[in-house]
């Protein structure tokens, strides 16, 4: 066989991991928008600003002032500090608590006041859930992968970068803003603005999910595909675990949730510039491989035609994935923006705290993710890890759903097993996809499958959100929320679990039937 003299820029090892490490970090800004709401649920449900104490206790303002003045009227207090309620950093306030059973004065010092936005949880679950709007109802992710076939991966990625940007500033002009009582489609007007910008991000940060594939399959195919893969989602959570653990120290040193989407945007910013770095080493990719093609008399590849569409919608194995996909990710995503008040709410954590459990589950994932991205590669047995993985899921939700062992401690137990089984399938299931659909039908496939996905992403959020106003919230005599009980929200993420179980052991079958070779290892021997 002619050697061939022009060598790829894949082929060499430095290459392709800065390649894999440009544009996995645009994906970890991407990562970090995404979830950087979820600890600030509790914020965004309070009416009027919230006060931090510096014993990490919070509690809103108003709850404050009332306890505060009930307690000065009762003992004839005057002195200013502890009555006149001016709420800032320093002032300290006296009152009477509860402390298990008897009432005691308690004396607590402010660390930092905050805005509250008073949405419902309905309209919380709508913003979450917004995410996936565009892509799903006005089918942009489905065109997003037929751009990525046709027009390559510079021109789709530089879009969609740009696009998650713009999302994110919109979202955080919404936040910053103050729109009064204005309402729209029974909703402050605010939330629909936020979720808007949430949406156009949305679309941008699942094109770039499927254009960074394309970019990994292009660059990996047949070399380290899984452990480049799972790399790639190890840096996307890094994203997710900072936004989790950070978002509401910078919401309350800014004393507002805007301040933490204005970070995210200002790192999508540089994510996008990081992007057309990638464009800058993706040209010289492609010159190397026409080159090399010409050299060994090879005719260009094919482009995508619209037919393609059609051989990768009559394969099962393909199905079966993306069902897969879509009832794993439907137990974890959107259960990531409930997890943070579930925390607070059923095992007591302070909400300065209850951030960094949730924040476990993806620091736990970037270093299993490639351990397990590096298994499928050398051992396969891909379908049996996506079975594994989704039974760990759905015991995950029955221990929250359960009413037993609500100890902050038992919530960090089961959330690191929640974190293993995030590793395992991901890992397993992103690279698996190559080894149903040919390379050139790949941007369409992977956006098919996300499609789908995104469909979970968008109405999941909005039904826990709606569950949660309906059926979890207690109130007292006069009508203010006394607490959540999350039985009925946490059996529905469980559904969702025992639907992966049943889809990854079909998948198995099918595998073994068609000799996908999830089975089987992913490098190919020399
Ligand atoms: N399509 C994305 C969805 C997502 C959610 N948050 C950010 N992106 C996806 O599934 N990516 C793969 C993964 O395992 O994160």
């Amino acid at each position: 066989m002619k050697e061939q003299i022009q060598k790829r820029l894949s082929d060499s090892k430095a290459a392709r991991w800065t390649a894999l490490i440009i544009v996995s970090f645009t994906m970890m800004c991407g990562y970090f928008l995404t979830d950087v709401m979820a600890p600030l649920e509790n914020l965004l449900t309070t009416k009027g600003k919230v006060v931090y104490f510096t014993d990490n206790t919070s509690m809103p303002a108003d709850t404050l002032v009332a306890k505060v003045a009930l307690f000065a009227e009762s003992n004839a207090l005057s002195s200013p500090d502890l009555t006149v309620q001016k709420l800032e950093e320093g002032a300290r306030y006296q009152y009477i608590e509860t402390v298990e059973g008897k009432q005691e004065t308690v004396e607590k010092t402010i660390s930092t006041v905050s805005s509250g936005k008073g949405w419902s949880s309905t309209e919380y679950g709508f913003f979450s859930g917004a995410y996936g709007y565009i892509n799903v109802f006005l089918l942009m992710l489905f065109f997003g992968g037929i751009i990525l076939d046709k027009m390559g991966v510079r021109f789709t990625g530089v879009m969609s970068s740009g696009l998650m940007f713009a999302g994110a500033l919109i979202k955080w002009y919404a936040l910053q803003a103050d729109f009064g009582d204005a309402m729209l489609w029974g909703m402050n007007l605010q939330v629909i603005i936020a979720a808007l910008g949430f949406s156009i991000f949305g679309m941008g940060a699942e094109i770039t999910g499927i254009t960074v594939s394309k970019v990994i399959v292009k660059w990996f195919a047949g070399k380290e595909l899984a452990l480049a893969m799972g790399l790639q989602v190890a840096m996307a959570r890094i994203g997710t675990a900072l936004a989790l653990a950070v978002s509401l120290p910078v919401a309350r040193m800014m004393g507002d949730v805007s301040g933490s989407v204005l970070v995210g945007a200002i790192a999508l910013c540089v994510g996008f510039i990081s992007y057309l770095v990638y464009c800058v080493m993706d040209r010289k990719e492609d010159a190397a491989i026409s080159a090399a093609r010409a050299e060994a008399g090879e005719a260009p590849e094919e482009g995508f035609k619209l037919s393609d569409l059609k051989l990768i919608l009559c394969n099962k194995g393909f199905w079966l994935i993306t069902l897969l996909c879509l009832m794993f990710y439907a137990g974890v995503f959107p259960f990531l923006k409930f997890a943070t008040k579930l925390m607070i709410y059923k095992y007591e954590v302070p909400e300065s705290f209850a951030g960094l459990i949730p924040a476990l589950l993806p620091f736990g994932t970037i270093l299993l993710t490639p351990v397990f991205g590096t298994l499928y590669d050398r051992i396969g047995r891909g379908a049996t890890l996506m079975i594994i993985g989704s039974v760990m899921l759905t015991t995950v939700h029955v221990l929250f759903a359960l009413p037993i062992m609500n100890y902050w401690w038992f919530a960090v137990i089961v959330m690191i097993v929640l974190g293993i089984a995030f590793s395992l399938v991901p890992s397993a299931l992103w690279p698996s996809v190559p080894k149903i659909i040919p390379m050139k039908q790949l941007g369409s496939a992977y956006a098919i499958v996300f499609y789908i996905q995104n469909i979970g992403l968008a109405m999941v959020p909005t039904l826990i959100g709606f569950v949660i106003d309906r059926f979890s919230t207690q109130y007292n005599a006069a009508g203010a929320i006394t607490g959540y009980d999350y039985t009925a929200p946490m059996v529905i993420f469980a559904i969702f679990g025992l639907c992966a179980i049943v889809i990854a052991g079909i998948l198995k079958q099918e595998d073994r039937r068609k000799h996908y070779g999830l089975e089987e290892s992913n490098i190919k021997k020399k």
